[in-house]
């Protein structure tokens, strides 16, 4: 938002921008547009600030400074000669927006309050065409150039780069869409070139009008038509947000120009009626406040936002019903006042706080005056009287068969964006615009997500007011029209790059927004029955001709024209159904006590519906004679007993009753004595029984269980005994190799023959030890080879093939001399036996019951 001179010298927030012409620049704009640049010979005081012209609009600030009179402007072409001020159509509405001091109401409603608008009678109200002044539309809108409401799904984007003294660091190409890029030689690293943005407009200069025509004009003429529509400006702090919605005296901005073309529309637009409300509202600090309402209440009754999706409401917002332009400025104007009045230092305020400024429009045709239905009453303000009140401000009735179209005009001024990415201090109100702003970058970016990739991601729009807010609208109910501000300063090209990826990510939002009518009910029966009239005609006369013309026709064609008849039939119950829908609902509201009649019949009914009436009532009277017949069984089967027999004659059936109930109950009893309890006693001898085999059972599986995990361990460390002696075994054969090569391999000659040198054995000590080996088994009276005894043996299966030594005791393996008559049996035998004394295994084994060793 915009700066004030006075105040910024005290404000601890410094402007990054020198640049604030207030006077019109002796430039001509041409010389702006284009390059976004003002010679700095035609520069103003660059201490002057947009900030005073806040509330552009308000007449006493036009008064204060305007000295040259008010130009006069022609009036519009084919607009039609006011009426005197005697004529009650021809009569200018007062704006209902003054305070009515002291005015007692004569009628037995409570008194109202000063601001109390929400008892303003709408077709008082009520703005057209004739109403319009020549001085309420604005004569620098160029009314013959409407655009087509910008893209209808897409979300009309454009920058707008505020002129600066110094050199831009962007430059902008003139090709469509638009173009901006950084200038090369400002980009931080000369790697990549700059990226190039493309949007739908890129505008440069101080003038505000081209600004308008591009990027709000088709969106006010869109609210104007139905459809909710939404103009923001984003950017950071003094890129021109504020001078781009309000602007200035002598360049007033996208709200005054707004107003102005809705006024310029209802005075083009002669076959309808107006009813316009305003609301201006500011989100501080997470807390919405409403500008319009007296600041004691605003403060103490915060607005609230309730609802759900795409229903949301603001309540308590108060909505003033404006009539002119200068009822616009009051509204205006009130509510900047509001503003400053809540702060203590207006330029922190500003551009920490998002400003909203809303317009109702609600619109229906204008009575033609043929007197259709009931509502003959001329246009506009001839209702006279008092209505009561409606919650949030007048609404306009769809009346005599004209539905009344409601649209929304939002127009945003947000907070400095470079509060969501810079704003160290961690106060609560920089957490608070770091919250909604960044919040606003996601759900943005998030439904940017959601288009470009058909998802249907999670949008956080609770995470913060202002996108709540908003939520109907980036839901794609409206038409959004985003201003991206930047400051060209070389200073500031990374906040301007943050506001330009930001733009690119808001164009990629798919809107789909719909125009909201509420249509009269009253009118539409009305329709029905004419309708109905119509069909019935053409039926009677189908009916007339059918003998002479089903002699003409094939039995094709006349099945086409039973046909035929039998869909106006149809239609004709269809619509006959509705109406009396509707009947009957008014008649049990009117009569509470009276049972609304099932149906209606209609004796205008051509012979062929009343034959289809009566086969649907002759099915009816079947269906319900059956349920009577069911009903006389049932009273049938009732105890006999008319409702005047004598007392005596009750008492008797009521004794016989008590009879009965007694015997069921012994019946109950003796179910209970004969069968209950025995069955209980068999159930409790059978569970005890078993519950003491299924405990031993259950004792028995943990024990085996513990015994298989006991001996897995024990096998496990067998094993690893196994590897042991394999090893040694094979060092043991390396060594008998090694001798057998150094040749003393041969069995040891017996002491006495020295002389004689000793022969090798045929085979080597290898051949002799495998020998001992086999005939050490052979007399253990194991035939098998050891391998297989290994396998056989354990539960733990080694490596086929692998050479056991699980029999094989240390002692016996050491026995490496080669003397093959030295009898190995008996080292052997104790070995086996001694192994098997200690082997862990058995004597797990043995320990166990059941298991046989
Ligand atoms: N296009 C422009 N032409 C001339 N002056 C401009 C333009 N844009 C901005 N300015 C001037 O720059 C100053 C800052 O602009 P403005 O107050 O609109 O910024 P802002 O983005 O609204 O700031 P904040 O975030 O604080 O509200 C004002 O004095 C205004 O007059």
């Amino acid at each position: 938002m915009a700066t004030s001179s006075s105040s910024s010298s005290s404000s601890k927030f410094t402007r990054s921008v020198p640049f604030t012409p207030k006077r019109p620049f002796s430039a001509s704009s041409d010389d702006l547009t284009n390059t976004g640049r003002i010679p700095r010979s035609t520069t103003p005081s660059l201490l002057g600030s947009a900030k005073k012209f806040k509330a552009a609009l308000s007449t006493e600030s036009r008064t204060r400074h305007v000295s040259k009179p008010r130009p006069k402007l022609a009036s519009v072409p084919g607009t039609p000669t006011k009426t005197d001020g005697s004529s009650s159509s021809g009569s200018r509405p007062k704006t209902p927006t003054t305070p009515r001091r002291g005015a007692e109401s004569p009628l037995p409603f409570p008194k109202m309050s000063d601001m109390d608008v929400s008892r303003v009678d709408p077709e008082e109200a009520l703005v057209d065409f004739q109403t319009v002044e020549p001085g309420d539309i604005s004569g620098e809108i160029d009314e013959s150039a409407l655009a087509d409401y910008g893209k209808e799904d897409k979300v009309l984007v454009s920058i707008r780069i505020r002129p600066t003294n110094a050199t831009s660091a962007w430059q902008v190409a003139d090709t469509t869409p638009k173009s901006i890029k950084l200038d090369p030689q400002y980009a931080k690293t000369t790697a990549n070139p700059p990226q190039d943005f493309r949007f739908d407009e890129v505008l440069t200069g101080s003038e505000n009008k081209p600004v308008y025509n591009a990027v709000a004009r088709s969106h006010v003429c869109a609210a104007m038509d139905g459809y909710n529509s939404v103009i923001f400006a984003y950017g950071q702090t003094a890129s021109g947000k504020t001078f781009t919605l309000t602007g200035d005296e002598d360049q007033p901005g996208i709200i005054p120009r707004a107003m102005k073309d809705i006024f310029a529309y209802i005075r083009r637009t002669p076959t309808r009626e107006y009813l316009l409300r305003c609301s201006y509202l500011e989100i501080y600090n997470e807390a919405i406040h409403d500008l319009l309402a007296p600041p004691s209440s605003s403060v103490s009754q915060p607005v609230q936002i309730q609802g759900t999706g795409a229903n949301i409401v603001l309540t308590p917002l108060r909505e003033e019903v404006v009539t002119s332009l200068k009822g616009v400025r009051e509204v205006l104007h009130r509510g900047e006042g509001n503003r400053r009045t809540a702060s203590t230092d207006w330029n922190e305020r500003s551009s920490r706080s998002h400003s909203v400024f809303r317009v109702v429009i609600e619109s229906r045709e204008r009575n033609s005056g043929s007197g259709s239905g009931s509502d003959s009453a001329p246009s506009g303000r001839s209702t006279p009287g008092f209505r009561p009140p409606t919650p949030g401000g007048p609404r306009l009735q769809a009346k005599g068969g004209r539905s009344v179209q409601t649209s929304v005009l939002s127009l945003i001024d947000l907070a400095g964006s470079e509060k969501a990415t810079s704003d160290k201090e961690r106060t609560r109100e920089g957490k608070y615009i770091n919250t909604s702003l960044l919040t606003l970058g996601t759900v943005i970016g998030t439904l940017a997500e959601n288009s470009a990739k058909n998802k249907n991601d999670h949008v956080p729009f609770r995470n913060s007011k202002l996108t709540r807010m908003l939520q109907p609208s980036l839901s794609g109910d409206a038409r959004i029209s985003v201003i991206c501000t930047i400051n060209p300063d070389a200073t500031a090209t990374g906040e301007s790059t943050s506001t330009l990826l930001f733009a690119q990510r808001i164009k990629k939002v798919q809107l789909n927004a719909q125009k909201k009518e509420i249509v009269d009910t009253e009118a539409l029966l009305q329709r029905y029955k004419k309708e109905i009239d119509e069909l019935k005609k053409r039926l009677a006369e189908k009916e007339a001709n059918a003998p002479t013309t089903n002699r003409r026709l094939s039995a094709r064609e006349q099945l086409d024209e039973s046909r035929a008849m039998n869909d106006l039939n149809s239609r004709i119950r269809q619509l006959t159904k509705l109406i009396l829908t509707s009947q009957t609902v008014d008649e049990t509201r009117g009569d509470e006590s009276r049972p609304a009649s099932p149906t209606k019949i209609d004796f205008d009914m051509s012979p062929y519906q009343l034959q289809q009436e009566l086969l649907a009532a002759h099915r009816q009277m079947e269906i319900q004679s059956t349920q009577i017949l069911s009903l006389e069984a049932a009273l049938l089967a009732r105890p006999q007993l008319s409702p005047d027999a004598p007392e005596g004659e009750k008492d008797r059936l009521l004794a016989g009753q008590a009879k009965t109930i007694r015997e069921l109950e012994i019946v109950v009893n003796g179910y209970e004595d004969n069968l209950g309890e025995p069955l209980r006693a068999v159930r409790e001898d059978v569970e005890r029984e078993w519950i003491t085999k299924l405990e031993a059972e259950v004792r028995r599986r943990e024990e085996k269980e513990a015994w298989a995990d006991e001996l897995v361990k024990q096998l496990e460390k067998e094993k690893k005994t196994r590897m042991k002696l394999e090893d040694e075994r094979q060092a043991l054969a390396a060594f008998v190799r090694k001798f057998d090569a150094l040749g003393l391999g041969s069995a040891l000659p017996p002491p006495s023959t020295k002389l004689n040198p000793p022969m090798p054995t045929p085979g080597g000590a290898a051949a002799v030890f495998a020998q001992r080996q086999r005939d050490r088994l052979q007399l253990s009276g194991f035939d098998a080879p050891m391998s297989t005894l290994a396998e056989t043996d354990s539960p733990m299966r080694l490596g086929a093939g692998q050479p056991s030594l699980l029999e094989e005791e240390w002692d016996a393996v050491d026995d490496v001399s080669f003397g093959d008559d030295k009898p190995f049996l008996p080292s052997a035998l104790k070995a086996s036996s001694r192994k098997q004394s200690h082997s862990p295994v058995r004597d797990i084994l043995r320990g166990k019951e059941n298991v046989p060793m």
